[in-house]
């Protein structure tokens, strides 16, 4: 049976020491969370980073785009928050209506206040493997800080990250490869017998896809490391893109609940934090 890598449980002690650094600080962090309030998912999540932020001491702010937003409209508003001194953070939580460029909205982001790096200059240091301190997606920031919390090391593991966005997929392969694990990334155009191959070989898989069940047990190595960063809502339920039998063959497995997505929520207050410090020290 795979031992569980207890995502609730680490970022419970990231929060209570968070708390403790946001007490002693002089500037008091505002995050400002741009979404689309039509999206049951957005308004899920939004809700939890809000409740999260207030209880280590972050203030945030909401800003709901309207149903028929554009990209245009939205650049104006993450203009304003550029601009605005007395906001430290911007997330702009995916997707944004239908018919909104993400990644341009992305790349409008200050990069000083770009707290999940999902700008152009930030993953630019990423993948440059920058040794300056700067913003990274929370997602897999918080699957590197899980894994470095249990002692895995991924140096020298053959590492497969099944998806490719800019939220989870590109980040996560980068801070494997910068963590020295050989990286392979597989997506909608792997084929199935090609995806299998590489994942029966891997040392670490981390997946984020968004289709309940979709890694099986028979592809999975024994022992193997399995990061389930799929966050889908089956019968009402979370559940995640890793079946439940792999359990019986991995060595280590997030849970879903309880493993990357709260690991997520307070690397973004760890992130809006830093950046805060950072924009004082100019
Ligand atoms: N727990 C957490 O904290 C978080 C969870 N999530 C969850 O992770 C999942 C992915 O999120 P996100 O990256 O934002 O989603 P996107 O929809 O942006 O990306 C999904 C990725 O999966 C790939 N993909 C789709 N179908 C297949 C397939 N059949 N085989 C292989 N790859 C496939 C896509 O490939 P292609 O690029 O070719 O289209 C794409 O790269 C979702 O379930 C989301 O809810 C996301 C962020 C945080
Ligand atoms: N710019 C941006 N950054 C994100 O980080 C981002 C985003 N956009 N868009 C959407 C996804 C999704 N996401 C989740 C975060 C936490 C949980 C989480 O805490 N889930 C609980 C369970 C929740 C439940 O029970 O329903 C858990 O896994 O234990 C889930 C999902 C962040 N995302």
């Amino acid at each position: 049976m795979a031992k569980i890598l207890d995502g609730k449980a680490v970022a419970k002690k990231m929060r209570e020491q968070l708390t403790v650094l946001v007490e002693r600080a002089e500037v008091k962090p505002t995050l400002a969370v741009v979404f689309d309030p039509n999206d049951d998912g957005s308004r899920l999540y939004v809700g939890m980073k809000q409740r999260a932020a207030a209880k280590v001491g972050i203030q945030t702010r909401d800003i709901a785009v309207a149903p028929d937003a554009t990209t245009a409209s939205i650049e104006r508003i993450v203009a304003e928050l550029n601009a605005d001194e007395s906001v430290n953070g911007i997330l702009i939580q995916a997707p944004l209506p239908a018919g909104v460029d993400d990644a341009a909205v992305f790349a409008m982001v200050a990069p000083e206040k770009d707290i999940d790096g999902l700008g152009v200059t930030n993953q630019g240091r990423l993948f440059a493997n920058e040794t300056s301190t700067y913003p990274v997606a929370a997602t897999p920031k918080g699957v590197m800080t899980l894994l470095n919390h249990y002692g895995i090391d991924p140096r020298g593991k053959k590492a497969v990250v099944v998806g490719r966005s800019q939220l989870f997929g590109r980040p996560m392969a980068a801070l494997l490869l910068n963590a020295d694990a050989t990286v392979t990334i597989a997506h909608r155009y792997t084929d199935e017998q090609t995806l299998t191959a590489l994942l029966q070989e891997a040392d670490i898989v981390a997946v984020g896809v968004g289709i309940p069940g979709f890694i099986k047990k028979e592809q999975i190595k024994e022992g193997a490391v399995v990061l389930d960063v799929g966050m889908n809502l089956v019968d009402g339920k979370a559940c995640g893109d890793v079946e439940a039998a792999v359990a019986d063959r991995a060595g280590w497995l997030t849970p879903v609940p309880g493993g990357v997505g709260p690991m997520t929520i307070a690397t973004l207050l760890e992130s809006t934090f830093e950046a805060t410090l950072a924009q004082g020290q100019e």
